[in-house]
This record gives C-alpha cells, sequence and structure tokens, in this order.
C-alpha cells in the first residue's frame, strides 16, 4: 500500500528538523537521492554514467535548490550538466556547489529575450540565455530534471518559465523527441496537494518526490503528468501522520481479493443481483454478469425484461434469470443500473435500493440518487467525470464535465458529502472515497481499457466483490480509517485494471493491442492469481 500525504503534512513533518538546523541535510539527502536516480537512468540508456549530459530546469527556491546539489553530484560523477535559472534569484548555496564541481550555470533572460533584470546572488553573475537557446539545451540533453516548483507552489509556472515549458512541449507535440524528463518532487505546475493544474506543465517519465508521495501525484489531471513515482525517505517519514490518499499495489490486491473458504457452498460465497441492462442496451446486462461472474460471485440473479433474460441465458447460461416485476430471491448485493433505460427497470433499481444491501448504482440509476437524502455508504456510485458533472448540477453545485476532470479530488469529495454514499469516479485515475474515509487513488490500468461495456464489467466486478463480503475488515483496520467501502470500490478498480493489461498483453510485457469489454471480463478471472 503506498500512502500519500498533502504538502502540508510534509511541511510540518519537516519543521522540527528544520528548527534543529538539519535543512542543508535534509536537502543533501533529497538531492543525493535524485542524482542516483538519474545515475541508473544514464546507465540503463548509456551504458555508463561519465560523458552524459544533464541539464536542470532550474527556480528560485529549494526545488530548485534540490535540482541544483543533483546536478552538482553528477558533475562530480563525469556528468557535463547545465543548470537552466528560469528566475532572477537561485539557492545560493547549490548554486556555489554546482559552480565549484566544474558544472555549467545560465539564467533565463527575464522576458525570454533580452537581458536584463535586476538579482541578489550569484546569478548575477550568470549568463544570460534566450527562450530558443535554453530550449537547444533541454533537447541536447539525455535527461532533464524539472525542479522549478515544489511544495512551495503557489498556482501555475509563469513568465519565462512557462514559455520555456511551452516550447518544449510544443518540440514534442511535434514529434521532436525530447530528453527523458525526471521532476524533482513534484512536476512544475502540478498543485502539490489536490494534483490541479494551472498554466503549462511538462509531463514527465518520473518523478522523484522527497519524504512521501505528495497527494498531487496521485490525484488527476496532475497525477497523468508524474510518470513513475519514487520515494527518497530524508529522515522525517515518522513524523507524516496516517496518508490522505492510498493506493494499492500488486501485493495489497493479492491478500485482499476474496477466495472461497474450503468449507464454502455458493451461497455461503455470495449472490448477487443485477437490475442492469434493458431493450435498449441490452448488451450492458450481460457485460455485468460476466463481469461478476469472472470476478468470483458465487451465483449471480438477474432481473431484467425477458428479451434480455434470453440473451442472458443463451451467452451465461449460469446466471439465473427473473424477469417479474418484483425482485426475489435471497441476494448479498447488487448491481443496479447499467444500461437500464425506462421505468420498468428503474422501479426495480428503487426496490432494490429500498432494500438497505450494497449496492453499485451505475449509469442510469444515478439518476435515483438524490431522490431522498441518504446516508449510506454502502450504495457505491460508479460514474464517469460527465455523470458525477451530471449529479453534482442536480444536487445544487452546477458543473461540466470539463471542471470536473480539473478539479477531480475535489469534486469527488463534495459529490460524497451531498450524497452521502461511497463514490467511485472513473477515468484513467480511478478515485475511491466514502464519507469520512481517505481517498484512493488507483491507476492500474491501460488506455485500452477506454472502450465502450468497460464500465459495465467493472460495476459486475464490484458487485461480486461486494457479495463476497468486500475487504475483510481485519484488513481495513491494518489501512487506518481506509474505509471498508472505499477500499472495496478501490480493490475492483485494481482487479479492473489489471484484467485490461492481461487481455492487451501488457501484463506480458507486450505493448498492447484493443480489447473489447468482454475480453475484459473474461481476464477478470485471471489476476487471482497473477503474480
Ligand atoms: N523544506 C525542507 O526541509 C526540504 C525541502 N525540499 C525541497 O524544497 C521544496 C520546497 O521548497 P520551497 O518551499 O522553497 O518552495 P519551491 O517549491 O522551491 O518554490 C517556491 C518558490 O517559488 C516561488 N513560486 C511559488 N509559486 C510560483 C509560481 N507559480 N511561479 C513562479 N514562482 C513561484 C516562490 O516565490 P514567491 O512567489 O513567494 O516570491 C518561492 O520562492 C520541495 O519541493 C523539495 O524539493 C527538500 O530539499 C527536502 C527538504
Ligand atoms: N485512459 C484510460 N486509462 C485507463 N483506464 C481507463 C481509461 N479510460 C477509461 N478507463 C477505464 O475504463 C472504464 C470506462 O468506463 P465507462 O466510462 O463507464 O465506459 P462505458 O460506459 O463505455 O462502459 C472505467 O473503468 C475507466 O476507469
Ligand atoms: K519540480
Amino acid at each position: 500500500m503506498i500512502g500519500a500525504h498533502s504538502a502540508d503534512q510534509v511541511r510540518a513533518a519537516e519543521r522540527p528538523a528544520l528548527d534543529a538546523g538539519m535543512g542543508a541535510e535534509l536537502m543533501r539527502r533529497a538531492s543525493y537521492g535524485l542524482a542516483l536516480t538519474i545515475t541508473r537512468e544514464l546507465r540503463a540508456r548509456r551504458g555508463r554514467v561519465y560523458g552524459a549530459r544533464v541539464t536542470g530546469l532550474i527556480g528560485k527556491g529549494n526545488n530548485g535548490g534540490d535540482g541544483l546539489w543533483a546536478l552538482a553530484f553528477l558533475a562530480r560523477r563525469g556528468v557535463a550538466v547545465t543548470a537552466v535559472l528560469v528566475d532572477t534569484t537561485a539557492h545560493a548555496e547549490g548554486l556555489a556547489a554546482l559552480l565549484a564541481a566544474g558544472g555549467r550555470a545560465v539564467r533565463l533572460a527575464p522576458d525570454g529575450s533580452v537581458p536584463g533584470g535586476s538579482t541578489d546572488d550569484g546569478a548575477a553573475r550568470l549568463p544570460l540565455c534566450t527562450l530558443t537557446e535554453a530550449r537547444d539545451e533541454c533537447v541536447r540533453a539525455d535527461v532533464l530534471i524539472d525542479a522549478i516548483l515544489g511544495t512551495g507552489a503557489r498556482g501555475g509556472l509563469r513568465g519565462a518559465a512557462a514559455g520555456l515549458v511551452e516550447l518544449l512541449l510544443r518540440e514534442r507535440s511535434e514529434g521532436r523527441g525530447l530528453p527523458h524528463v525526471v521532476a524533482c518532487d513534484i512536476p512544475s505546475g502540478v498543485d502539490p496537494t489536490t494534483g490541479e493544474v494551472t498554466g503549462p506543465v511538462l509531463p514527465v517519465e518520473s518523478t522523484v518526490t522527497f519524504a512521501a508521495a505528495k497527494t498531487g501525484l496521485f490525484l488527476p489531471p496532475g497525477a497523468a503528468s508524474a510518470g513513475r513515482v519514487e520515494v527518497i525517505p530524508i529522515g522525517v517519514e515518522d513524523r507524516l501522520g496516517e496518508p490522505v490518499v492510498r493506493r494499492m499495489g500488486a501485493e495489497d490486491v493479492s491478500r485482499l481479493l476474496p477466495r472461497p473458504a474450503a468449507e464454502g457452498h455458493k451461497y455461503t460465497r455470495g449472490v448477487l443481483g443485477v437490475v442492469a441492462g434493458s431493450e435498449e442496451y441490452p448488451g450492458a446486462a450481460l457485460l455485468a454478469c460476466a463481469g461478476a461472474l469472472s470476478a468470483g460471485a458465487g451465483m449471480v440473479r438477474y432481473f431484467g425484461p425477458p428479451s434480455v433474460a434470453a440473451l442472458i441465458n443463451a451467452a451465461l447460461p449460469e446466471v439465473v434469470c427473473h424477469t417479474g416485476p418484483e425482485l426475489q430471491g435471497r441476494v448479498q448485493a447488487w448491481v443496479l443500473g447499467s444500461g437500464v433505460s425506462g421505468e420498468e427497470q428503474l422501479d426495480r433499481c428503487r426496490q432494490a435500493l429500498s432494500l438497505g444491501q450494497p449496492a453499485v448504482v451505475d449509469a442510469g440509476a444515478l439518476d435515483l440518487v438524490g431522490e431522498r437524502a441518504v446516508d449510506r455508504p454502502e450504495l457505491i456510485l460508479t460514474p464517469h467525470a460527465g455523470e458525477l458533472a451530471r449529479l453534482l448540477t442536480r444536487l445544487g453545485t452546477e458543473c461540466d464535465r470539463a471542471e470536473v476532470e480539473a478539479t477531480a479530488g475535489a469534486s469527488l469529495r463534495e459529490a460524497v458529502r451531498l450524497t452521502g454514499t461511497t463514490i467511485l469516479l472513473k477515468g484513467p485515475h480511478t478515485l475511491c472515497h466514502e464519507p469520512g474515509g481517505i481517498l484512493f487513488s488507483q491507476a492500474d490500468g491501460t488506455p485500452w481499457l477506454a472502450t465502450a461495456g468497460s464500465g459495465d464489467v467493472l460495476a459486475g466486478v464490484l458487485g461480486a466483490l461486494l457479495a463476497q463480503g468486500g475487504v475483510a475488515p481485519s484488513s481495513v483496520g491494518e489501512m487506518g480509517d481506509a474505509g471498508h467501502w472505499a477500499a472495496t470500490a478501490a480493490l475492483a478498480a485494481a482487479v479492473h485494471g489489471r484484467a485490461g493489461r492481461i487481455a492487451s498483453g501488457e501484463a506480458d510485457g507486450g505493448r498492447g493491442h484493443p480489447i473489447s469489454a468482454r475480453d475484459i471480463a473474461h481476464a477478470v478471472r485471471f489476476v487471482w492469481d497473477a503474480p
């Protein structure tokens, strides 16, 4: 389990060490960790470190200081290093260390073209460079370090730094390659706590972050720019407190997946009721049932119109179908709403919701939430960003899809607060949150999962996990205040993502190939014995 902490939590953890005069030592540990990661990268890319070229984009705060010290370490290993200062000042000791180690430093002219601007430290004596000269310096490098803004960032990149990043983004979008980019602590321009992005951000291949992963590295949209996240301990970790965002890793998934007891039978394994599909969208019902069977439900009961039941019976004879208007038979959990349209199916959803059992509330059934005040964390809503925007708007917080995508963490928290339910917000990063709990962020999948019906499979998987009891309470306890429902939702997202990677061939190290929702449903079962 990886935990992420807010910038405030990390600052508070560092405070006693800073007060004790250990600031320089913390920076030495951080920048040495960054330099080591870069030497590993250089060795992997070029076979050796000596003679490589590394450029750092350096801001005026301590983040820039880390970058300068890392460049100084690299210079001593025989790397040709260049610091491009994007501000008029820089971390004085870091700059002195870089120059003493034989590194080169230039300063971006304040307006990107004309020399000028006053400075109050060693940066004043540095040669000035234009935006295009700085860009060329970056492009020439084997590795580029982004050390412009870290946890002290307020808002996005501005001025010449923003201009330079925009130029680099243009290089990339026009197909001219950029070097491997490593972010120091956080990609500059991403809010370290919320993951929100204002202004340009250079997406990086990896982020080397200090003391703890910052929550902004796990929350979209910023998380999409962070690449692989590596945490370097700097000796303040004991004081961090509980993480506010968590991510399950492979070991957690393997440990938390429900497995049948030796003496179990189909009813003890868990029965799932599915109210999904309609004459208009019959396939959604089939995919939800297929996902559920593949995720280990002891039995699946389907409730819906005869034409859909016939389709399910033909493709999945394991499913027990009921076509009457009233629900019947005992179940432990529900999947409600995938592909549902029309009053008859909505009425079945309402009946199921009134039973007080755990339920996945998807697609069409999302419109039923808010009809009455709820305080029901056992209802797990599974909207994508567009559906969450609609739900929020209906509950009085007007917004559109783009706004939800730009403020995913905050929008999710607001929707959980307004509905009193647990919510799984779908997307490249899947966020899960329940009232009073922490937030989970899973990124186990592949863009090949973005295919019609993929969400119906996820609903079935989550329903099956709920029917099997979800994440065991003892395991939830180990996660602090994680919350049973959000943890179960995160587990489902992790299973779905891994199934996508298995189905697309990426889990075997392949480049990946197209998949359909049925392929995902089929692959779900193999997550149980994946390494
Ligand atoms: N503290 C420690 O013990 C350790 C800290 N460590 C490292 O320090 C980093 C935090 O350093 P930090 O606090 O100096 O902030 P940092 O992110 O470098 O930038 C702040 C500077 O930028 C400016 N600025 C702000 N927003 C801006 C914007 N949008 N556009 C342009 N400028 C903007 C702002 O200036 P102002 O706007 O206030 O004039 C301020 O001067 C952290 O991420 C980690 O890498 C590690 O070494 C481990 C030990
Ligand atoms: N770029 C992506 N990378 C990884 N997973 C994705 C990506 N885009 C979508 N997904 C996942 O695919 C699924 C799509 O679900 P949904 O939006 O409901 O589609 P549908 O309604 O067509 O089934 C979700 O689980 C989502 O998290
Ligand atoms: K940075």
